[in-house]
């Protein structure tokens, strides 16, 4: 385990890239009127859906994994008709949270995976958010991360800043990247101890079981149900004991990551799953829908203490 002294080091390194903000101009009216959810809303014992015909959708007891049992809460679908009013409405639930979160207890933790869900939160950078949300209580982590240096093409900390972080006035000392010049191994364990730190200084909010429970986890989900860096089959998904792990053979290129566990996922406040796109359609219907599978994908195994809402566009709902 890397000393804290060394990890709070490489934190520095990973503030140092960000750029003083600038802001985007304000967007075209269109943007700016209110997202399209399709007409259907129904309620499944517990699971609330807005949005979708419900043709195969079915509530399921979803099995914690060993070892991190969660008592599952409350779980919504939103399906939007395009991806850009799934973008409008994913800004303005990120932007509602934080000012709650702002006033209970003065920070906001938002933790970001990499892929398409950054182009997702584009409406952040615009009228209103941008003069509305108060930035300086951003607290900005990743559920996983590459291990590439910070400014190869792969980095999740690159394109997080280039389509997102460097359009905001968040504190570059409230961004929390990897420390790029060590092994994946060591990349993890500084990134807990990090968290750890976090956690003790109240800026992380802990859960009854002392993890960090993060008010805001955003992920996205990869065609084959991988979420973070956790893919089906992999052992990973059942690491229970630490916080961050590694993994060396990820199937998704670069092999080498870091990724949060389950646990620590499970253990946000909020998680929002965005989902946007025909080629997800087939494993949307897999974990929402009645397929019978019995195997697990690692998305259907996203069930976290507090709630879960998949924001999902028409196609990425097509199958439902
Ligand atoms: O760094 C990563 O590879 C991820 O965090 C990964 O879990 C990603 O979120 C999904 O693969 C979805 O990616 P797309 O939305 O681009 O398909």
């Amino acid at each position: 385990m890397a000393s804290l002294s060394s990890s709070l080091r490489s934190f520095s390194a990973g503030r140092r890239r960000l750029l003083p903000a600038s802001r985007a101009s304000p967007p075209p009216l269109s943007s700016r009127s209110p997202p399209r959810r399709l007409a259907f809303s129904a309620d499944f014992g517990g699971l609330s859906l807005t949005g979708a015909r419900s043709r195969n959708l079915v509530p399921r007891a979803k099995s914690s994994m060993a070892g991190a049992a969660t008592e599952s809460g409350k779980k919504k679908v939103e399906v939007f008709e395009t991806e850009e009013d799934l973008a409008v409405s994913l800004a303005k639930y990120a932007a509602d949270l934080s000012a709650k979160f702002v006033e209970e207890r003065g920070a906001f933790s938002v933790v970001l995976s990499g892929g398409s869900l950054i182009k997702s939160l584009r409406k952040l950078a615009e009228a209103p958010y941008i003069d509305s949300v108060d930035w300086s209580r951003w607290h900005v982590l990743w559920v996983d991360e590459r291990v590439v240096p910070k400014d190869h093409d792969d980095s999740n900390y690159k394109l997080a800043y280039n389509g997102f972080l460097s359009k905001l006035p968040i504190l570059p000392g409230n961004v929390y990247a990897i420390n790029d010049a060590l092994s994946a191994e060591g990349a993890a364990d500084d990134y807990e101890t990090c968290i750890k730190h976090l956690v003790k200084n109240s800026t992380v909010a802990s859960s009854e079981s002392g993890l960090p429970k993060f008010d805001l986890m955003l992920l996205g989900m990869g065609p084959d149900g991988h979420v973070a860096s956790l893919f089906p089959g992999h052992p990973l998904v059942r690491e229970n004991k630490k916080w961050i792990t590694f993994i060396k053979d990820s199937p998704k290129p670069p092999p080498e990551r870091i990724t949060f566990t389950f646990p620590v996922i499970n253990a946000s406040a909020h998680i929002a799953l965005v989902v946007a796109g025909a080629g997800k359609a087939g494993v949307v219907h897999a974990a929402l829908g009645n397929s019978q599978s019995p195997d697990q994908l690692p998305v259907e195994m996203v069930s976290p203490e507090g709630e879960l809402t998949w924001f999902l566009d028409k196609d990425a709902a097509s199958k439902l």
